[in-house]
């Protein structure tokens, strides 16, 4: 089975900045692939250069064996970034605009449903909350049914609910075949939603995989966190790996069986605690073993505006 998408060795430069630099990619009929990295990475400039609206410096992009401007449009769905469409019309007649490009468009109402958005709404576009917008964006993009999706942060600004309501929509496309590239700063949706993850770090691919295999090769192990006044040195005849954290401990590589031998490491040293909490490494802990940003976006506890 040949790619769907494929860049080779994708340079592109702005002025003295090199936004990609050599970046590889294939990407099979059918599958979900997000791309995630820090900001700047490059992740805008490849999904430009991947839809065909820069042009690469160096190398080469195909879509369904092609480059991206011969390829047919009803057969690719784009949600930049910065979509910014007109602010006076309402969800409906934005998403009618759209289907109306294509010769065999989705049913619109139905598109606006699928989205979480009212088809009889009459507030503007304009007028909309940040996250009402862009779901009514995601619906354009779907509006002539493509069978090769490229979404940019297309659920950033959304509250957990929609996010998780746009995830099922993007789980139903994947599900009916549908090829999807997506950027995202949630490392929860790149992990539900991707069968392949690339992270871009300084306009290179430095790490790609299913989210398992990433976990597995760069996440670290299971740990057990402590809440404790406790030091490391406290404990540097148990036999652990210890390290300091903000709150306490994190005892290193625990399996859920250890923990009881964890507990009695601290009682038998009269060490007191306050509470205990173990968790597996996640595409988080990649992210932030291979990038060093702080900045991460937990989709579960973020804050955002409807
Ligand atoms: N039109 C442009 N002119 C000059 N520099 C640009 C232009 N577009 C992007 N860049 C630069 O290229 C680099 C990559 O930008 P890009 O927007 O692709 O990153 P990104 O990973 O999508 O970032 P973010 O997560 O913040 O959206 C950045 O240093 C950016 O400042």
């Amino acid at each position: 089975m040949s790619p769907v998408v494929v860049a080779d060795d994708v340079t592109k430069r702005y002025g003295d900045t090199v936004a990609l630099d050599g970046v590889d990619l294939a990407i099979d009929d059918g599958e979900v692939f997000a791309l995630i990295g820090p900001n700047g990475a490059g992740k805008t400039t490849l999904t430009r250069c991947l839809t065909g609206t820069r042009t690469p410096d160096e190398g080469a992009v195909e879509l369904f064996g092609a480059p991206p401007g011969e390829v047919q449009a009803d057969r690719l769905g784009l949600l930049p970034q910065d979509f910014n469409p007109p602010d006076r019309l309402t969800p409906r007649e934005l998403v009618d605009y759209y289907a109306g490009l294509y010769d065999d468009p989705r049913d619109v109402d139905g598109l606006l449903e699928t989205v979480g958005v009212n088809p009889e709404v009459e507030t503007w576009y304009g007028d909309l909350s940040g996250g009402e917008q862009r779901r009514t964006c995601v619906a354009a993009a779907l509006a002539n049914d493509p069978s090769l999706l490229f979404v940019d942060e297309p659920t950033t600004g959304i509250d957990p609910a929609g996010r998780r309501a746009l995830w099922r929509v993007f789980e139903d496309l994947a599900a009916a075949g549908t090829t999807v590239f997506l950027t995202t700063h949630y490392m929860a949706e790149a992990q539900r939603l991707a069968d392949r993850v690339g992270l871009l770090a300084d306009g290179r691919i430095v790490a790609s995989g299913t989210p398992d295999e990433l976990v597995a090769a760069y996440g670290g192990d299971p740990a057990l966190d402590v809440d404790t006044d406790a030091t490391p040195d406290d404990l540097a005849d148990a036999g652990y790996t210890v390290e300091a954290t903000d709150d306490g401990l994190r005892v290193q590589n625990i399996a859920p069986e250890d923990i009881g031998g964890v507990v009695d490491a601290f009682e038998s040293r009269d060490i007191a605690f306050d509470s205990l909490s173990w968790s597996e490494p996640d595409l988080e802990d990649v992210y932030l073993a291979l990038t060093d940003d702080p900045d991460v976006v937990d989709a579960d506890s973020e804050e955002v505006a409807a």
